[in-house]
C-alpha cells in the first residue's frame, strides 16, 4: 500500500534493535484516516473470504482493528488481553506471548464468551516482525475450534521472518507494508516490491 510506505519513509524512523519508530500515525498517535484507507485495503483483499469476527491483540492492534471493522460489515472486534483483570471472569483461552517491545513474556488471554467454534476469523495487528504475537492468537484460535480465514498486517519486517513462516504454513498474511531492510545508522528504509 503506497500510502502507507510513503508515510513509513516520511514520518517513520529506525532504531538500533531492529525497531522501525513509527508512533507518529500507527502506535501511539492514531491516523484514523489512514486506518480506514488500511481497513479497506484488507477488505479487497479479504473479498469472497467469510469473516464474522476480528481478533487481534493489545494494545497496539485495537484501534487499527476496530476502524477496519467497519469495513467486514461492522463485525466484532474480539482483542486478547496481555493480563488478568478482575474484569476478566469465566473460561478463559490463554496462552503466552514474548513481546518484542516490551522484550518479556506475557500471558495472551481471550474470554470462551467472545471466541467459539464456527467463528470465521481474520487476525489484525499493527506489526508483524518474528510472528510471536501472531502464532499466540492462531492457538487461541486453535483453541476454541474457530479457522483462521487469513491475517492483517500493517507493517511487516520482513526481514525478522516471521511473516514467511506463516505463508510456509499456509496462512494468507496480508502485510500493507513489507519492511525488507533497514538501517539505524543511515536511516533508510527499504521496501519489498
Ligand atoms: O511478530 P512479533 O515479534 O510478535 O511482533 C509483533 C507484535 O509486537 C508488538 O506488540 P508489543 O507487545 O511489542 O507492543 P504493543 O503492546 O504496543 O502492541 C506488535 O503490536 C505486535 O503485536
Ligand atoms: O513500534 C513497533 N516497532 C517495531 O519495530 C515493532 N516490531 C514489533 N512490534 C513493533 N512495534
Amino acid at each position: 500500500m503506497k500510502e502507507l510506505e510513503e508515510r513509513i519513509r516520511l514520518q517513520g524512523t529506525v532504531k538500533p534493535g531492529n525497531v522501525l519508530k513509527v508512533d507518529a500515525f500507527l502506535n501511539h498517535q492514531c491516523d484514523v484516516e489512514l486506518f480506514d484507507h488500511m481497513g479497506a485495503a484488507w477488505a479487497e483483499h479479504f473479498a469472497g473470504k467469510t469473516i464474522n469476527k476480528i481478533l487481534t491483540i493489545e494494545a497496539s492492534g485495537i484501534g487499527i482493528a476496530c476502524v477496519a471493522a467497519r469495513h467486514f460489515g461492522n463485525a466484532p472486534v474480539v482483542f486478547a488481553k496481555k493480563a488478568q483483570s478482575i474484569n476478566l471472569d469465566g473460561d478463559q483461552y490463554t496462552t503466552t506471548v514474548y513481546s518484542f517491545t516490551k522484550q518479556k513474556e506475557f500471558p495472551v488471554i481471550v474470554s470462551k464468551r467472545y471466541l467459539n467454534e464456527g467463528d470465521h476469523v481474520l487476525l489484525l495487528d499493527d506489526f508483524l516482525a518474528n510472528g510471536k504475537a501472531l502464532k499466540g492468537l492462531i492457538n487461541l484460535c486453535h483453541d476454541a475450534g474457530a479457522t483462521v480465514e487469513g491475517i492483517g498486517i500493517a507493517v511487516e519486517k520482513g526481514f525478522q521472518g516471521g511473516g514467511d513462516e506463516l505463508r510456509a504454513a499456509g496462512y494468507d498474511v496480508d502485510s500493507l507494508a513489507i519492511v525488507e531492510s533497514m538501517d539505524p545508522e543511515t536511516g533508510t528504509i527499504e521496501f519489498r516490491s
